[in-house]
């Protein structure tokens, strides 16, 4: 093209001038008319989604089934991932409750201080199991250790993660494939082996998932898939347990942005405020599962409001995720 019009100059013509009205709306025009049509949906959109999401909030709040400490008294309780973070909490809460406590992680040493203290808070017992759960293995041998200890279990929450990086997708297909294993194919295996007790007990399975497995969230392209999978693998077994009236019940736990170590360690440099309090939110996971809730959302409305948007306003939604961070703080590594 370049070439062309130098060519014109070579030759000394007169150089045309397209007529405006054929020429492309200049960018800034184009972006000032999808802004205006983008508002106006938003107005219509607040307008019936504030009154609906009240209605959904007030009958939440009256529904809310009340939870009492005392149906933790005796369970038969593993945790995974709880040598620190909102793991380490749960299993704080489940011991002042009085529940056996079998936590999990890779830390022998961190593991060790959780279960002392687990005891000083009152847990009818109290047990760890060290290894990643990469290895299948571990997380059969975590729910026979139970079967082994307790005789049988009465809830297993699934709450570890592989290490998640915050950051542009970089193509490693690698790093998916070890974190496939580590937050959803460790799920399913720990999941299988601990069924058949389950159905004895009539107990619960509690899968720790995230805004970010149920909406698009830049970063974390190979953690959202993980916990995606989860979604689709669970959502799945809970319709086949209700099919076969097997007494399990499943209960996914969407979480937003929570003040763990690691996770302002790595969000902080982009998230416009501190995440919430991981112990309320170990306590609200905890009381949905013995309430058997089909699914948790903490904090509430951060996280209810934008799966209420995401299926009337896709667009709207991913743009308002990419306002609420630091986006220019995130440099490509
Ligand atoms: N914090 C947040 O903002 C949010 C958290 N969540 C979810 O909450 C859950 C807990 O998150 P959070 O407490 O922040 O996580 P943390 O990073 O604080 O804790 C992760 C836990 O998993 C263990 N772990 C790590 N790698 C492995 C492995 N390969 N095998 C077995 N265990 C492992 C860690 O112990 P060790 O290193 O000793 O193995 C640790 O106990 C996760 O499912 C996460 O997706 C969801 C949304 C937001
Ligand atoms: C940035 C996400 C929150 C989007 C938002 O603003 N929501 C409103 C609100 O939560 O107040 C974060 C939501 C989920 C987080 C990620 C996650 O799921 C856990 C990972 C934990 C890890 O230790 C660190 C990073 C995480 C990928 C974390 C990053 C921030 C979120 C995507």
């Amino acid at each position: 093209m370049i070439k062309t019009e130098q060519s014109m100059k070579d030759r000394n013509l007169p150089q045309l001038q397209p007529h405006p009205s054929s020429q492309p709306w200049p960018l800034q025009t184009h972006r000032a008319v999808e802004h205006v049509s983008e508002e106006i949906r938003m107005g219509l959109l607040l307008k019936i989604l504030v009154p609906f999401v009240g209605l959904v909030l007030a009958f939440c709040f009256y529904s809310k089934e009340d939870f009492k400490p005392e149906m933790l008294k005796g369970k038969r309780v593993i945790v995974t991932g709880a040598s620190t973070g909102i793991g380490e909490q749960m299993a704080y809460h489940l011991a002042r409750m009085g529940a056996h406590v079998l936590i999990t992680a890779r830390t022998e040493a961190k593991l060790q201080k959780v279960v002392t203290w687990c005891l000083e808070l009152g847990a009818a017992s109290a047990h760890y199991m060290y290894g990643s759960m990469e290895d299948m293995a571990l997380a059969e041998d975590v729910v026979k250790e139970a079967k082994q200890l307790w005789g049988g279990l009465d809830m297993l929450i699934l709450n570890h993660i592989g290490y998640t990086y915050f950051n542009y997708f970089d193509g490693d297909v690698e790093h998916l494939r070890k974190l496939l294993e580590i937050n959803f194919l460790s799920y399913v295996a720990m999941t299988v082996s601990a069924l058949p007790v389950l159905k004895e007990s009539g107990g619960s399975i509690l899968v720790v998932s995230s805004t970010a497995g149920k909406v698009g969230i830049p970063f974390v392209a190979p953690y959202s898939a993980t916990k995606f999978a989860l979604d689709g693998f669970f959502s799945s077994l809970r319709q086949e347990l209700i099919i076969e009236n097997i007494n399990v019940s499943i209960t996914l736990c969407i979480l937003g942005h929570i003040a763990t170590e690691t996770a302002e360690k790595t969000v902080s440099h982009v998230m416009q405020k501190p995440g919430a309090p991981k112990e309320e939110c170990a306590l609200e996971i905890i009381k949905s599962g013995a309430l058997r809730k089909r699914e948790l959302y903490y904090p509430y409305a951060a996280v209810r409001i934008p799966l209420l948007i995401r299926d009337w306003a896709p667009e709207f939604l991913d743009s308002f995720t990419r306002n609420r961070l630091n986006v220019e703080n995130v440099k490509r590594s």
